[in-house]
C-alpha cells in the first residue's frame, strides 16, 4: 500500500494516478468532515473537481493507517511540513517522499532535509517537475524528476504508463529547482499582469534561470540538474501557464488586483527564505529579492521595474 499525507489538489493527483493502476492507496487528510465527504462522494470535489476516485483509494483521518505503507508521500504545503512531521513522529523508519515545493521560511531547509530531521531513521526522496495536479489526474502524459540517494524502488513503485518518473541522486538540485522556480513564475506573472509583454517574460525567465543555477550550485547542486525537469523544465510550464497559481498569484500583483489570501502559493513564502538564504551567502538574486520586497510591500511595482532594468550592464 502507498500512504499519501494531504488530500490537496496534488495528494488527491497522485492517488487517482496509482490507484487507476489497481495499486492500493491510502489517503489521509487533517479533517474528519472532508474524509467522511471524500468516503462518501469518492471524490474531492474542493480539491480536485470532477475526478472520480478508483476503487483501490481508501481515505482516513487516522495517520497509523499508513503504518504498513511501502512509502509515505507527503504533499503538503511547503510551510505546514516542519509542524506536521513534529506531530506525528510515528512516521519516522517508514519511507518518506517529499511532494511539495519550497524553501522553509523559519529553518531555510528544503523538505528532504526537514524530513531527515524529525525522521532521521526514514528513507527519504522527493517526488517534483512540471506536472498540474488536473492533467495527472486526467491520465495527461507528464514526466517527473525522483531524487533520492537511492530512489530505484521508489521510481518504480511510483511510476505508471502516463506519470513518469526519472531518478536523479541530486537532492539539493531537484529541491532547489522546484523551489525557485515558483518565485520566477510568481516575477513572470508580474510581468503579464503588468502589460510588459512577451519578450519581458523571455528575458526574466532566462534571468531568473541564471539565479537559479547560481546558487543552487553555491549550495552543491549539479548544473545539470537545473537544466531538467525539476528546473528548466518546471519553470517552463510554471512561467507560461495561467493554470500556475504562482503564475496567476504574480499578475493578480502586476496587475494591482487582490488574490485568494486561501489559495496555495508556494513561491511567496519561498522568495523570502532565498532572499535571506541569498543574502546570507553573498550571493546576488535580483528578481528574487525583488519579489519578496514585493510581496512584503517594501517596494512599489514601478520601482520593482525601475530597479531591474536599470542594472548596470555587464556580460551576459
Ligand atoms: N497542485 C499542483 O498542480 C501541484 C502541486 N505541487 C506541490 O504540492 C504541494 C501541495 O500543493 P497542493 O496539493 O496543490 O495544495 P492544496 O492547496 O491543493 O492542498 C493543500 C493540502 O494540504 C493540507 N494541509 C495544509 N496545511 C496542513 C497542515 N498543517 N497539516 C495537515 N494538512 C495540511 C490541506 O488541508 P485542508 O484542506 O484541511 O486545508 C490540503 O489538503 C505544494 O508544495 C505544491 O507546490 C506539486 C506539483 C503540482
Ligand atoms: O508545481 C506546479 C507544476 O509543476 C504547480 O504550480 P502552482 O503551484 O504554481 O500551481
Amino acid at each position: 500500500m502507498i500512504g499519501i499525507v494531504g488530500a490537496g489538489a496534488f495528494g488527491t493527483a497522485l492517488a487517482v494516478a496509482l490507484g487507476r493502476e489497481g495499486r492500493a492507496v491510502t489517503l489521509w487528510a487533517r479533517d474528519g468532515a472532508h474524509v467522511a465527504e471524500m468516503a462518501r462522494t469518492r471524490a474531492n470535489a474542493g480539491r480536485l473537481p470532477g475526478v472520480a476516485f478508483p476503487d483501490s483509494i481508501t481515505v482516513t483521518a487516522g495517520i497509523a493507517d499508513l503504518k504498513q505503507a511501502e512509502a509515505v508521500l507527503l504533499s503538503l504545503p511547503m510551510q505546514a511540513l516542519r509542524g506536521f512531521l513534529q506531530h506525528n513522529p510515528g512516521l519516522n523508519g517508514q519511507p518518506l517522499v517529499a511532494c511539495c515545493k519550497g524553501v522553509d521560511l523559519l529553518t531555510l531547509k528544503g523538505p528532504t532535509a526537514l524530513i531527515a530531521a524529525a525522521c532521521p531513521n526514514s528513507v527519504t526522496a522527493i517526488l517534483t517537475g512540471p506536472s498540474f495536479a488536473a492533467d495527472i489526474a486526467r491520465g495527461l502524459p507528464t514526466a517527473l524528476t525522483l531524487a533520492s540517494a537511492d530512489g530505484e524502488a521508489l521510481q518504480h513503485l511510483l511510476s505508471t504508463p502516463t506519470l513518469r518518473l526519472y531518478r536523479t541522486t541530486d537532492v539539493i538540485g531537484a529541491e532547489l529547482g522546484g523551489a525557485l522556480k515558483n518565485v520566477i513564475a510568481i516575477a513572470a506573472g508580474v510581468v503579464m499582469g503588468a502589460g510588459l509583454g512577451d519578450s519581458a517574460r523571455a528575458a526574466l525567465m532566462t534571468r531568473g534561470y541564471a539565479e537559479m543555477v547560481r546558487l543552487a550550485q553555491a549550495l552543491g547542486a549539479r548544473a545539470e540538474t537545473l537544466a531538467g525537469l525539476s528546473g528548466f523544465g518546471d519553470l517552463v510550464l510554471t512561467c507560461t501557464s495561467a493554470q500556475s497559481r504562482n503564475f496567476r498569484f504574480g499578475q493578480a500583483l502586476g496587475a494591482g488586483q487582490g488574490f485568494d489570501p486561501t489559495v496555495t502559493v508556494e513561491g511567496a513564502a519561498t522568495a523570502k527564505a532565498v532572499h535571506n538564504m541569498a543574502k546570507s551567502m553573498d550571493i546576488d538574486m535580483p528578481i528574487t529579492s525583488m519579489i519578496a520586497a514585493l510581496i512584503d510591500n517594501q517596494i512599489t511595482l514601478p520601482q520593482a521595474i525601475t530597479a531591474l532594468l536599470t542594472r548596470p550592464l555587464k556580460q551576459e
